[in-house]
């Protein structure tokens, strides 16, 4: 009962913002049509060795270092701009989830997903895979963020993005996980890549300690949240997805859950050559590749 009141509350702080909706054109009547769930408890399995390109050869999983190298270079040697690479990698998480979670079928109607976005590049790819799984009919999406601190937030959330963004730790710590479970059919942790370092600071300890009680699935952008880039953390979320951007990282060994994608396909061969990525083949056109 206090989980619906609770919910009932976050109704009416996300329509004291339909203006902000308005603006952003998305339209605040749509809603998802839903029939099963399907999804079950998480199986805990542990990839113990990676997964292999057609040819055989292990994909290589990226140090933190390496993987800050990479970025720098699709920025300065092959002159990509981070929103072009953001798009990129929120299309291929709103791709994986579509796919894997067949969105007709959420059980819950109103509200849909709750997408947490943090203060960086990661938080953004979750904004624009907010947009994206709207464009797939998943409607309404909350994507919960620090808007004063993330200035790409008008950016990859505007246009025909409807983002009901609210000040993350106003929000989400009024939010209890068993609330989260009863309003939402699934998180989406946008809240830190490959740039996460040391123990995590606050409002965002506490943000994933209430992630790490919800019992809803939980999909990764690139690493769960609060775990080191290369050794993982095993008092940490538990997603049920990890979408790995570029190349999986290191971390992703220590991944339990049931669907592993990897998304962003715009390294450039000579790119992934040098780095001996082994990147897997995508299939046709696709822009993710599952590999788990
Ligand atoms: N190939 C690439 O390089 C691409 C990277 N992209 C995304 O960019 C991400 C990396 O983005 P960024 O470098 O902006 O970094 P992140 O989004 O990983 O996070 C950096 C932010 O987290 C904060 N932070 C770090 N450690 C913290 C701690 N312990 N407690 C609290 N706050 C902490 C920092 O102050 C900073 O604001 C990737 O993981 C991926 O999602 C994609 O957008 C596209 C391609
Ligand atoms: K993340």
């Amino acid at each position: 009962m206090n989980g619906i009141r609770t919910l009932l509350g976050l109704g009416l702080l996300v329509s004291t913002r339909s203006r902000s909706l308005h603006r952003a054109g998305i339209p605040h009547q749509d809603r998802v049509c839903l029939a099963s769930s399907g999804w079950g408890t998480v199986t805990p399995k542990r990839s113990v060795s990676g997964p292999t390109t057609m040819a055989g050869k292990p994909i290589k999983y990226l140090g933190a270092e390496e993987a800050q190298a990479i970025d720098e270079e699709l920025f300065t040697e092959y002159s990509f701009s981070v929103d072009q690479l953001m798009e990129l990698a929120g299309l291929s998480c709103a791709t994986a989830i579509a796919r894997t979670y067949s969105l007709q079928s959420f059980t819950k109607k109103m509200p849909s997903l709750l997408v947490v976005c943090g203060p960086g590049n990661n938080g953004g790819d979750g904004l624009v895979c907010a947009r994206h799984l709207q464009l797939y009919s998943c409607q309404p999406v909350h994507v919960l963020c620090r808007q004063s601190a993330f200035p790409l937030s008008s950016t990859h959330s505007s246009g025909e993005t409807q983002a009901v963004r609210e000040l993350l730790a106003g929000v989400f710590l009024f939010l209890q996980p068993m609330v989260i479970d009863e309003a939402y059919n699934l998180v989406v942790d946008a809240i830190f890549g490959f740039s996460f370092k040391g123990a995590v600071r606050e409002p965002f300890n506490s943000i994933l300690k209430i992630l790490k009680e919800v019992t809803i699935p939980i999909a990764s952008v690139d690493i769960p949240s609060g775990w080191d880039v290369e050794q993982g953390n095993p008092d940490g979320i538990r997603p049920d997805m990890l979408i790995s951007l570029t190349a999986p990282k290191k971390s992703a060994h220590f991944f339990q859950g049931r669907y592993h994608f990897l998304g962003g396909r715009f390294v450039p061969r000579a790119l992934e050559k040098k780095y001996g990525l082994n990147l897997p083949e995508y299939p046709g056109t696709d822009c993710v590749k599952q590999l788990l």
